[in-house]
């Protein structure tokens, strides 16, 4: 008999409130009503902020072992919304069957009284069940709305409707583990120096994501550092909509940038632009 694999990993859809009205995620029940043709996987009861890459590469490989069995008809992944951007982008990257993979979670609790995450699971389960949706690689189900994870980010704190997405064409790369990759953001503001830079590099990254004001724009001091860094950089911007662009000069701008050696990421925002660059490092690696 056929099947939706649903895969549990913590977030504020499996938490609920203590006394003091903090929301911590529990292994138990996650307030659904879940159908017989569900098989539930839970892989983890954790909050998505502290995940790291070992964290969302059990979760890429929780998703292919599911799709392995013919029988699975897609798989729904319960997952926090901080980072729900990182892991849904990793495992789209990975993603290499037509069958959906959807990713979803709540802004508020279980023991919420009008709690959002078993309307998401329903939409994210129909989503699976609905043939159209094959070939479309991961998609996020949240708020009523169905988004590409290529391109998603979280743009509301606790707005029920949490993503947008800039919806990037897909391309699928081979499987790589992320283990011991690293790399930083660096968040940029004007008077910004180089002792992010420097720091990071003196920690031993492989790679440096710039979160550069406007549509990747900064000044000559960070122009500077990047010139000297000698690891992988990549600009994207602090700005949560529109296309990020070498457009400018003057010794600060994008274009300043691209000549001391940084690559633009035309759409993707930080989270997901450390993600790609962490995946292509670790490709070069194997
Ligand atoms: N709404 C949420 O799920 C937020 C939670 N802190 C998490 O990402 O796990």
């Amino acid at each position: 008999m056929s099947y939706i694999a649903l895969l549990t990993t913590g977030g504020t859809i499996a938490s609920s409130r203590d006394e003091n009205g903090i929301s911590r995620p529990g292994p138990g029940a996650l307030g659904l009503d879940v159908a017989s043709e569900v098989k539930v996987r839970h892989l983890m009861s954790k909050d998505s902020s502290t995940f790291d890459f070992s964290d969302m590469g059990r979760i890429a490989d929780a998703v292919a072992e599911a799709l392995v069995d013919e029988a699975c008809q897609g798989v729904v992944v319960l997952h926090g919304t901080d980072t729900m951007e990182e892991s849904a982008l990793l495992v789209d990257l990975f993603h290499d069957d037509p069958r959906p993979v959807v990713f979803t979670g709540a802004q508020r609790t279980s023991d919420h009284d009008a709690p959002d995450g078993p309307v998401n699971v329903a939409a994210a389960t129909e989503l699976v069940l609905d043939d159209t949706n094959r070939g479309r690689g991961v998609l996020v189900v949240f708020g009523g709305r169905a988004l590409p994870a290529r391109g998603l980010s979280k743009w509301h704190t606790t707005d029920l409707d949490a993503f947008i997405s800039s919806a990037e064409p897909r391309v699928v790369v081979p499987r790589v583990d992320l283990t011991g990759v690293r790399v930083d953001i660096v968040a940029l503001y004007p008077g910004a120096d180089a002792v992010a830079i420097e720091a990071f590099v003196a920690a031993g990254t492989d790679g440096i994501i710039l979160e550069a004001t406007g549509s990747g724009n900064t000044n000559a001091q960070i122009v500077d550092a990047v010139k000297n860094c000698g690891v992988p950089v990549v600009v994207t911007t602090r700005v949560p909509v529109g296309p990020i662009e070498p457009t400018y000069g003057g010794g600060g701008g994008g274009a300043d940038l691209v000549d001391a050696g940084a690559v633009f990421s035309p759409l993707l925002r930080a989270g997901q632009a450390r993600v790609m660059l962490a995946v292509q490092i670790a490709s070069g690696r194997s």
